[in-house]
């Protein structure tokens, strides 16, 4: 790897793509850990901000990025010399910004994402995606857990994990990652911590709703413990481990989004249950809301495996306004009476 040839003990160069409020974060994050980090993004208007200012103010506004942080618009010079890359688009963004970076990426220099979602339209995992674009042999790892931008930037205590099938590059990743305000876990597991990353957002539009109609604490808590086995039963059916849902990647990712109100899905669905339209909602956030085409790629993968998602089909209808948050509740109380667990944990 580029790294390992380095003998003044310098720490290798990290380059992100996209500027966006996670992308900041994780390229601030590195660079505080003593990574030389470039932030690539489309916007030249912000990349010119961060080289001045040293600020993102429009995703990030009021924290300071290191100085070893600077951004270009341009690919080619982000790759320069970089030990790691670190891809954090948005979903719909992932295909179209790998198959650009791939002819750039330097031999031995693996590539991480910690963007949360599937391909959308094919619903293709995104390692998926990754594998197909870069080939065999080049080291690709999933970021995910619960970990909100604004609170990694403000150096808060935060916990995630790196899955990879490579071990040493989930290593390499998580080292970069980890530090004194930040703990980085490693594991196997790349379907399942694609997988939970990607619910977590659709359930948490769930929790958003009923805590948008006032339907209580009850409420919340039923809807997480049916989320998350909605979760396991699907990762069940696709080959993901359970302890991975079990997790930061899963529990853990669901726990943050369904019940804070920095979740960008949460918010949505709070806008949902207090009767705002979805164009209203999605405009006053300003920034992606995932769920929007992860509900549509989780029952995709739901109806293809065979497996009843009532929750995450309930998110699904509203989202595409064929049923109001009120009917979708009407939906989910008057089904059938049943055992908690009819045929164990998955079924
Ligand atoms: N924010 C968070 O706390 C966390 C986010 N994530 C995940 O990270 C991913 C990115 O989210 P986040 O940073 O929050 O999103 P934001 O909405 O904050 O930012 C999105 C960024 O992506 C850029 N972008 C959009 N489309 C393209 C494109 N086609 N090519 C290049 N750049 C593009 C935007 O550029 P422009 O400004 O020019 O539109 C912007 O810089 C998502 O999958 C999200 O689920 C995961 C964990 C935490
Ligand atoms: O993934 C996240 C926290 O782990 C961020 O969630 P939102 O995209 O809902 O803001």
């Amino acid at each position: 790897m580029a790294a390992s040839n380095d003998v003044t003990g310098a720490l290798p160069p990290v380059a992100v793509f996209g500027a966006g409020s996670w992308g900041t974060a994780l390229a601030a994050l590195a660079a505080r850990h003593g990574h030389p980090t470039v932030l690539w993004g489309r916007d030249a208007g912000t990349a010119e901000a961060i080289n001045q200012g040293h600020e993102n103010e429009r995703y990030l506004p009021g924290h300071t990025l290191p100085d070893n942080l600077t951004a270009t618009t341009d690919m080619a010079e982000a790759v320069r010399g970089a030990g790691m890359l670190l891809v954090v688009v948005p979903s719909h963004a992932f295909a179209e910004v790998v198959r650009e970076l791939a002819p750039l990426r330097p031999d031995g220099v693996g590539v991480a994402w910690a963007t949360k979602g599937f391909e959308p339209g094919s619903g293709r995992f995104l390692h998926e995606v990754a594998g197909e674009v870069f080939g065999p042999g080049v080291p690709l790892a999933v970021v995910t857990g619960p970990s909100f931008a604004k609170e990694v930037v403000a150096g808060l205590p935060t916990a995630l994990t790196v899955h990879s099938d490579d071990d040493a590059f989930a290593q390499q990743v998580a080292d970069t990652l980890h530090g004194p305000a930040f703990r980085a876990y490693t594991g196997g597991d790349m379907l399942g911590a694609e997988l939970g990353g990607a619910m977590k957002n659709v359930l948490a539009v769930a929790t958003g709703v009923a805590d948008g109609m006032d339907l209580g604490l009850n409420a919340r808590a039923g809807l997480i413990t049916r989320g998350l086995n909605e979760m396991l039963r699907l990762n069940h059916a696709i080959g993901g481990k359970a302890e991975t849902l079990m997790g930061l990647a899963g529990l853990g990712d669901l726990a943050l989004t369904c019940t804070g109100d920095l979740s960008r899905n949460r918010r949505l669905g709070l806008a949902l249950g207090r009767g705002q339209s979805i164009e209203d909602a999605v405009r006053e956030i300003g920034q992606v809301v995932e769920s929007i085409q992860t509900a549509d790629e989780v029952m995709r993968q739901a109806e293809r495996h065979g497996i009843e998602l009532p929750i995450s089909q309930a998110v699904q209808s509203v989202l595409h306004g064929d049923i109001t948050p009120a009917e979708g509740l009407q939906l989910l109380m008057s089904r059938e009476q049943k055992p908690e667990y009819p045929h164990g944990l998955f079924d």
